[in-house]
């Protein structure tokens, strides 16, 4: 089949190459010229576990390509639109610029039978008012709404064997004729058995807000109890092992540390809050805002515990952040509550270096201000503290005994509560985790 991916960000640059990679004929169409140069060159422009291979396994097929011309989706039968919807400025809710423009910018090279299927996360009622312009300029097409819940650090697995499909169609139903049209889109994941939930346009918008609330109220409510084991001198890692054992409750997303961030969580929250304010329903979200005041308190704490561990001031300390990314295996920067965490310090008077595996780069074009070195062992010299707040496998693997002879003084904060605090005490190093005696 042919396609095309309006969009080639985390989401889009992925799924091109997923689809592809699933056998079709793939356009992928993104207005920033930077980003079509690379992929056209089968390079990822950002960092994805396994993208770069899939890109070159996939473009010498000849069955995908770039472009940021807009009419090269023209002859494609499905149209994804894969756009950013970040938060407006100043407000909580989303900025739906970006999807408009490209639902309105696909209309002229639609054909009768065409599948517009949106991947963007967007508030609910969005796909009914798109629906409405589609069916103005070109009846014989449809929208679907089918929401991504792929991860950063793991987008290519995710993309190819997904928990689910959700297909949000215009009567719900699933003799709606782009349900097949979906279906033969993923028949692979499919015949693997993927199940897929035919839905209408406002819920299959909702179950996104929903699964990503959720999430975020997993992590926030762990790090609620990192808050009260804090106060009684409780361990909140074995409370998460010992509640994660009762099937109901699951041990994933209860890791407390220095809370959630990213392109997705921080900002879906505040968008659906944002969104039921609108539908007159805020009342029904009002806890979401203490999830985001839980989560945005774990930054302020992390800062807190780092003057409590150089002696009470932080006036011309050297402190070491260790990651910079919101999360490992990506580059990925927006709402890093590491870098956050480092601006903070910065401005209180330490002075930080920062270093990561991956996302130096865009930490610096975010934050300028901050000191960068790409070499941790050479960004851990003389250091007064270390800060791990990305959890990155070989921060993990650090030797605390081997470190301790490059540091000016052995002190950790470990904001993610992967080290071994045992083992780093017996090498000397005053440890601090969260939530954690
Ligand atoms: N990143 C994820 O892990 C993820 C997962 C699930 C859902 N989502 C959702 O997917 C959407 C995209 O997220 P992202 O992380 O890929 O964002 P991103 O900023 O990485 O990518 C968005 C891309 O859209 C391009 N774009 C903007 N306007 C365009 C237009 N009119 N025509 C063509 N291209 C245009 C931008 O240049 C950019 O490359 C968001 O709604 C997000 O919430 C993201
Ligand atoms: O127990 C945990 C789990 C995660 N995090 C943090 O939460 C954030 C988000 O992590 P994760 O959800 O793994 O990353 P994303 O790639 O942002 O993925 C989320 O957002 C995507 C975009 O909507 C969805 O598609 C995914 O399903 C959803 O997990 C990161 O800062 C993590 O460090 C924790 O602090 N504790």
């Amino acid at each position: 089949m042919r396609i095309s991916v309006i969009g080639c960000g985390y989401l889009g640059a992925v799924h091109a190459a997923c689809m592809a990679k699933l056998g079709h004929e793939v356009v992928g169409i993104d207005v920033d010229a930077r980003k079509i140069e690379e992929l056209s060159a089968a390079r990822a422009p950002f960092y994805e576990p396994g993208l770069d291979d899939l890109l070159r396994e996939v473009q010498e097929t000849g069955r995908l390509s770039f472009t940021s011309e807009l009419s090269a989706a023209a002859g494609s039968a499905v149209h994804f639109i894969c756009v950013g919807t970040p938060q407006k400025k100043g407000e909580n809710g989303a900025d739906l610029t970006y999807v408009d423009a490209a639902a309105t910018g696909l209309l002229p090279y639609l054909s009768p039978g065409d599948v517009v299927v949106g991947k963007s996360t967007v508030p609910v009622g969005t796909a009914s008012r798109l629906a409405g312009l589609l069916r103005a300029e070109q009846p014989d097409a449809h929208l679907v709404w089918n929401p991504e819940f792929l991860r950063e650090g793991h987008a290519v697995a995710d993309t190819l064997h997904p928990d689910r499909f959700v297909y949000g169609v215009f009567d719900g139903s699933e003799d709606h004729p782009a349900v097949a049209v979906l279906d033969d889109v993923y028949a692979a994941p499919r015949a693997a058995g993927t199940p897929r939930l035919v839905t209408d346009h406002p819920t299959a918008e909702l179950v996104k807000a929903a699964a990503n609330s959720f999430l975020a109220t997993k992590i926030s409510f762990i790090n609620a109890m990192a808050e009260v084991c804090e106060a009684a001198g409780a361990d909140v890692t074995q409370l998460a092992d010992a509640i994660g054992m009762d099937d109901r409750i699951g041990r994933k997303f209860l890791n407390a540390g220095i809370g959630f961030g990213g392109g997705c969580l921080p900002k879906d929250i505040r968008a659906f809050m944002a969104r039921a304010g609108e539908l007159g329903a805020d009342q029904a979200l009002t806890f979401l805002r203490e999830v985001d005041a839980i989560n945005m308190r774990r930054r302020t704490r992390v800062v807190e515990l780092a003057r409590d561990l150089c002696d009470g001031s932080l006036l011309g300390k050297r402190i070491t952040v260790l990651g910079a990314a919101f999360k490992p295996e990506s580059d990925d920067v927006r709402d890093s509550p590491a870098l956050s965490i480092a601006a903070q310090l910065q401005l209180q008077g330490a002075v930080v270096t920062v270093t990561d595996p991956k996302a130096l780069a865009n930490a610096a074009r975010r934050f300028p201000e901050l000191h960068y070195e790409t070499d941790a062992a050479t960004a851990v010299q003389n250091a007064d503290a270390l800060l791990l707040l990305t959890e990155w496998q070989e921060y993990r693997d650090l030797d605390p005994y081997a470190l301790a002879r490059s540091v000016a003084l052995p002190r950790v904060l470990d904001g993610r509560n992967v080290l071994d605090a045992d083992k780093w005490r017996a090498a000397g190093w005053t440890y601090r985790g969260l939530g954690r005696p």
